[in-house]
Formats: structure tokens, C-alpha cells, sequence
């Protein structure tokens, strides 16, 4: 798959929704079950639009946590779970004991101002609901991680130049300083978004256009891009076909404003332009991603990066 730039997002609607759908039947058939990881922001709505019509789904395999939250009550207007049971979870038959919104029991702040203690325990608490799925914070392995853009280039609630970056010792980190509003919040780390099955970005809108092209094009290293950039050139040469689909970016427009027909990706890309990527990605940063990490459970496998890259 790879990079996939679409005419408008009810297009990306449509594709990931037949994506997500043929993925989940396959990891349940093969593993009984389907944990997924969803951000807030523009995605849920764009991801949700078709998937919650989708008859083949079978949702009672579904086990859905936050790939970042806010730390807010679960029925306050930021809260990304809010979000995401508006959009998806209200619609489908998940069962409540599989969905995994954070204890906001455990607010004393009602506005995502929380203290430093405040938020450590409501990400312990989470980190706790995790091992009770997985067995041992090592063994979490999401089958698909969702996860949106900032303008900034931020994902989750990983922000530029946030020590949170650099994070390895625990799959779910707190700040209390966010850039974005509300300031508390709770996200995974990066070693728990490399080990995961499926990562797939979805990016839509004007305002993500040039954070896009720095990151896919340009190789400047913002939050979003340093999954991709965590893989090893070596590996270049021997990616195995079926670790294609590892990391999408499903975009509504290309990196570069250029008018660009829908029929303008994939295969006729590749050989095009997979090598100029490849060039621009940067060797893994060991002491953020390494293999070192104790979530790192299997070598970071290379993305089919199909970008529209025009000059
Ligand atoms: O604050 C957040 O922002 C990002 C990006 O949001 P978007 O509206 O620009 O798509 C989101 O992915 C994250 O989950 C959320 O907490």
C-alpha cells in the first residue's frame, strides 16, 4: 500500500474502511481477535464515515484503545474517546468490556489541567488496562494503530522536540505541558507504535500539506516521521513484499501542490521514486527506537513508500 493520495477524504473514507474491514477479518481468523488503536482529532469521522456500515465486520472481535487522550472526563467536548464513540462505537455492536476510554474516574481536574500526579496515574491506570490484554507491558503488540497529523507534525501526543519523544521505558507516557490544548494528556510511545502489526496514517486538509512534504519529501524530522524514519536503509534491499503495508499515509492530496489525477498512484510510482525516498530516510535513532527497546519485538520491516513526489 504505502502512500496513497486520494481526490478528497470521503474517497479515503471509502478505501480505508475496505481496507480496515479486509484486515480485521484476516487478523481474527488468524488471532480470534482484533485490537486496534484509534486517535482523536479529524480521524475518527474520516475513518468512521463507511466502516461503521460495513456488514462484514465482525465487531465482537473488536478490543479498541486510545492511541493518545486527553486527560478530560470521557464525556467532555476534547475528549478523543468522545469523539471516536461518536463516530464509530455508538454505531457497532463492540462490547463495552473491549473498548478502553481512560479511568476518568481518577480526575480531580475536569478541564485537562491536571497535575503531574493526576495524569501519571490516569496513564498507569491505562498501561494496566493494556497488560490486562496483552500479559506483560513487552508483549503489546497492536494489530492496527491509527493515527492523524498535526500541522506541526505531531502524532498522538507526541509533539516536536518533546522529551516524550524519546521515550523507550513504558508503552504509555503522560505530559502535562501539551502545546495543543488541553495540556494533559496521555499517549503511546514510540517503541509500542513500532511494534505494532499495521500503523496507517490518515492526513487530509491544506493545513497538513507542507508538514507532509518535509517529512515524506524533504526528510526533516517531525514526530510523524520518525516512524518512518526509524527504518534501517540495510533493510532496503530485502523487504519482503508481505511487510508492504506495515505504514501507510493515506493523504487527500499529494505532498506537493501539484494537480495530481487519483489514478496517480501506486504501481507506477514505485520504481519511480521508491529509490529517492529510501535515500532521503535517516538510519534508526537507537536510542529512541532501537533494538534495545524492550516493545521492539521484531526488526522494523520497510513501508511501500508510493509517493507522488513531483519535482
Ligand atoms: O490533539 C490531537 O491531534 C492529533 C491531530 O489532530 P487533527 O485534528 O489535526 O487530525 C490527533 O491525531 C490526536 O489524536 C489528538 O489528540
Amino acid at each position: 500500500m504505502g502512500v496513497k493520495a486520494f481526490a478528497t477524504s470521503a474517497a479515503i473514507s471509502t478505501a480505508i474502511a475496505a481496507d480496515i474491514t479486509t484486515l480485521s477479518s484476516s487478523v481474527i481468523a488468524a488471532t480470534g481477535r482484533f485490537v486496534v488503536a484509534f486517535s482523536g482529532g479529524s480521524l475518527p469521522s474520516i475513518v468512521a464515515k463507511d466502516l461503521a456500515k460495513s456488514g462484514a465486520v465482525d465487531w465482537t472481535k473488536w478490543h479498541v484503545f486510545l492511541a493518545d487522550e486527553r486527560c478530560v472526563p470521557n464525556t467532555h467536548k476534547e475528549s478523543n474517546y468522545a469523539l471516536i464513540k461518536q463516530e464509530l462505537l455508538s454505531k457497532v455492536p463492540i462490547p463495552a468490556s473491549q473498548i478502553h476510554p481512560i479511568n476518568d474516574a481518577l480526575l480531580v481536574s475536569q478541564d485537562g489541567a491536571c497535575s503531574d500526579q493526576e495524569t501519571a496515574a490516569i496513564a498507569d491506570d491505562y498501561k494496566n488496562q493494556l497488560v490486562s490484554l496483552f500479559g506483560s507491558e513487552d508483549k503489546i503488540v497492536f494489530d492496527l494503530v491509527l493515527l492523524g497529523m498535526g500541522p506541526d507534525g505531531h502524532t498522538c501526543s507526541l509533539f516536536p522536540k518533546h522529551h516524550l519523544l524519546r521515550v523507550t521505558s513504558t508503552p504509555i507516557a503522560y505530559l502535562t505541558d501539551s502545546p495543543k490544548p488541553p495540556p494533559a494528556r496521555i499517549t503511546l510511545t514510540y517503541p509500542v507504535l513500532n511494534a505494532s502489526q499495521h500503523v496507517w496514517f490518515v492526513s487530509t486538509g491544506e493545513g497538513k500539506a507542507q508538514v507532509l512534504k518535509e517529512i515524506l519529501v524533504d526528510g526533516v524530522e517531525y514526530p510523524s516521521g520518525l516512524g518512518i524514519r526509524s527504518i534501517p536503509t540495510s533493510l532496503s534491499q530485502e523487504a519482503d513484499t508481505n511487510d508492504y503495508d506495515l505504514l501507510n499515509f493515506l493523504l487527500d492530496q499529494p505532498p506537493v501542490p501539484q494537480p495530481l489525477p487519483t489514478s496517480f498512484i501506486d504501481e507506477q510510482l514505485d520504481s519511480l521514486f521508491t529509490s529517492s525516498l529510501i535515500q532521503a530516510v535517516a538510519p534508526i535513532d537507537a536510542s529512541i527506537l532501537g533494538p534495545g527497546s524492550p516493545y521492539l519485538h521484531s526488526p522494523p520491516r520497510l513501508p511501500h513508500y508510493l509517493l507522488p513526489l513531483l519535482p
